[in-house]
């Protein structure tokens, strides 16, 4: 949509109460970005309900009001003595995310999406992957921005319809035409993809999470769900991992709205069955059938879980139209997703070091146990919790860390405006708990931390870094300092062995 153009409101798909017409110069969710001639979204939100602001977005110009019948009464004196189109959706916000397809236009020709708990950002990026090896212009969207064929930063996982449709335009118009985006549950319930063509859509897991934003499992579980309950048509292809607990419960779903279905997983009958996995210090090889027949491939990924994700992008890639052994010949080439699992540098004697943005209790155990299976000799875990947040899961990152660590270096890692010795000391705290006081030391600099982790690792042996990932930089009070662990551990093995990073 160019700058200056407008949109009557049947081109946009909405009806106003009375048949008022309004042309529309750009939409907009926050009364504070409403310019003359904009369609202002009123949506029920969780602090307060957008209709409180109908009053100020009509005083800035607004042309159109969508909203609930809630938002109605909450400004139905304005609204009665306004000039402005008024109209009333019982679930604006899919309303508006259907509004904002058609003010954009343009998507990629091919564009999937992916839900679960973890994996997300992997597969949509494995699947950008798979694509751009074959010859595709492709993107992946999400937690990490738009990359690939087409780069920007995003600030949420799943954008806003308004923000999403801007992007995938704009990709459309890059030259992209195939798109892996990650569905959060916030985005999925807040309905920010139901404008989104899509051609097939996948499930990675299923387990605990955000239970701050959603009433519960049941409720988190549905939000996910409506991804192939709602947002994927009909005629799409639903790629599920079959081996979590909840994967046969979303192809039901998926089946109940008459989707092909694409299995994933080890269990006995899947279309993508994995048959065997042998781990090696800085990869691992997969035996897989495709509906039957013999495959195998060697990962240059660490950790179990990343044949899942690469396996379920093939699948997601398969279901857009791709050429399935064409497909299996790409997997040899992926690359790691920055930050997770990321093999950082070796030293001299083979001894790895990894960096991973595990920064929860979950996470450090997930991401330690996923490594044990790489490693002949010790692990050794360099963890640290961030200042200004949640002070309880300090204890339980050191506990989880020395419960599946050889040996643990506590240190920094974002101290922000906290004082760091009380958040390591917090973190000791835990380790002791656990019984593991001798296991564990503490060095409060994060750059000697990875010196002398990187220090202890002989061959065989592998160190990993927890807790920043993709970071560049240590907030330290209101500064940041440039800081990346993949960079330092280069520059330790760098020091320790002459040059060999
Ligand atoms: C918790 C959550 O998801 N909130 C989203 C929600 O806002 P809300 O319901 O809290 O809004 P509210 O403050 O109650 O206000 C209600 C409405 O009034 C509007 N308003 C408010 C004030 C004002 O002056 N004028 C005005 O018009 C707001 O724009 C909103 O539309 O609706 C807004 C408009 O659609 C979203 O921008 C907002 O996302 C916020 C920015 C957010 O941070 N979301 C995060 C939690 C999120 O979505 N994260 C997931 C990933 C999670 C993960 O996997 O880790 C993501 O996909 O990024
Ligand atoms: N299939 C999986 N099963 C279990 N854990 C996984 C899986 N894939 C990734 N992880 C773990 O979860 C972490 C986050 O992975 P990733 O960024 O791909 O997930 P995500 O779903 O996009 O997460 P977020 O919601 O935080 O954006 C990884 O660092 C890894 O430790
Ligand atoms: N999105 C998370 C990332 C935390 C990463 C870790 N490095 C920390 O600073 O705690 C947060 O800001 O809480
Ligand atoms: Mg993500």
């Amino acid at each position: 949509m160019a700058a200056g153009q407008t949109k009557s409101l049947a081109e946009l798909g909405l009806t106003a109460q009375g048949g008022r017409r309004a042309e529309i110069t750009g939409l907009s969710v926050d009364s504070r970005e409403v310019r003359k001639g904009h369609l202002f979204a009123a949506l029920p939100g969780t602090k307060v309900h957008g209709g409180d602001f109908i009053q100020y977005a009509l005083r800035m110009g607004a042309a159109a009001i969508l909203t609930d019948a809630r938002g109605a009464r909450l400004a139905a004196d304005e609204l009665s003595t306004s000039d402005a189109a008024l109209i009333l959706a019982e679930d604006p916000r899919q309303t508006l995310a259907y509004a904002a397809a058609l003010w954009f236009g343009a998507q990629p020709e091919v564009v999937v999406a992916v839900t679960g708990t973890n994996g997300k950002t992997s597969v949509a990026n494995f699947c950008r992957q798979i694509w751009t090896e074959l010859g595709f212009a492709a993107v992946n969207i999400g937690t990490t921005g738009v990359e690939g064929a087409h780069e920007a930063p995003l600030a949420h996982t799943t954008p806003e319809p308004i923000t999403l449709h801007r992007v995938l335009a704009d990709c459309e118009a890059a030259g992209v035409t195939h798109a892996a985006m990650e569905a959060s549950s916030h985005g999925l319930e807040q309905r920010r993809l139901d404008g989104v063509r899509l051609v097939a859509a996948g499930f990675t897991n299923f387990s605990q999470d955000h239970l701050d934003y959603h009433a519960g499992f049941d409720e988190y579980f549905a939000a996910k769900a409506g991804l192939f309950a709602r947002v994927l048509p009909e005629d799409g292809i639903a790629v599920i991992n079959v081996d979590d607990d909840k994967g046969p419960a979303m192809a039901e779903i998926a089946c109940a709205r008459g989707q092909d279905l694409i299995t994933v997983g080890r269990a006995a009958g899947s279309d993508i069955q994995l048959q065997a996995q042998r781990f090696a210090p800085t990869g691992q090889d997969l035996r897989f059938d495709w509906k039957g027949r013999a495959h195998q491939v060697s990962l240059d990924l660490i950790g179990g879980f990343q044949a899942e994700n690469v396996l379920l992008a093939a699948g997601l890639a398969i279901a857009a139209g791709a050429d399935p052994e064409r497909v299996f010949e790409t997997l040899g080439q992926m690359k790691t997703v920055r930050g997770r699992m990321q093999l950082a540098a070796t030293r001299a004697n083979g001894a790895t070091v990894f960096v991973d943005f595990a920064h929860t209790p979950d996470a450090i155990a997930t991401a330690l146990k996923a490594l044990r299976p790489h490693v002949m000799g010790r692990l050794v875990a360099v963890v640290g919790a961030g200042g200004d947040r949640d002070t309880a899961k300090r204890p339980l990152m050191g506990q989880a860390a020395v419960e599946n660590a050889d040996l643990v270096i506590v240190t920094d890692d974002n101290p922000r405006r906290e004082e760091p010795a009380a958040i390591r000391a917090a973190v000791m705290a835990g380790v002791a708990d656990a019984g593991g006081a001798e296991l564990a030391r503490e060095v409060g600099d994060r750059a000697e931390a990875i010196l002398r982790g990187v220090d202890m690792l002989g061959p065989g042996d592998a160190l990993l870094i927890c807790g920043k990932g993709h970071e560049t930089g240590q907030i330290v009070g209101d500064d940041v300092f440039p800081f990346d662990d993949s960079e330092q551990a280069s520059v330790a093995v760098a020091a320790l062995d002459g040059g060999l990073a």
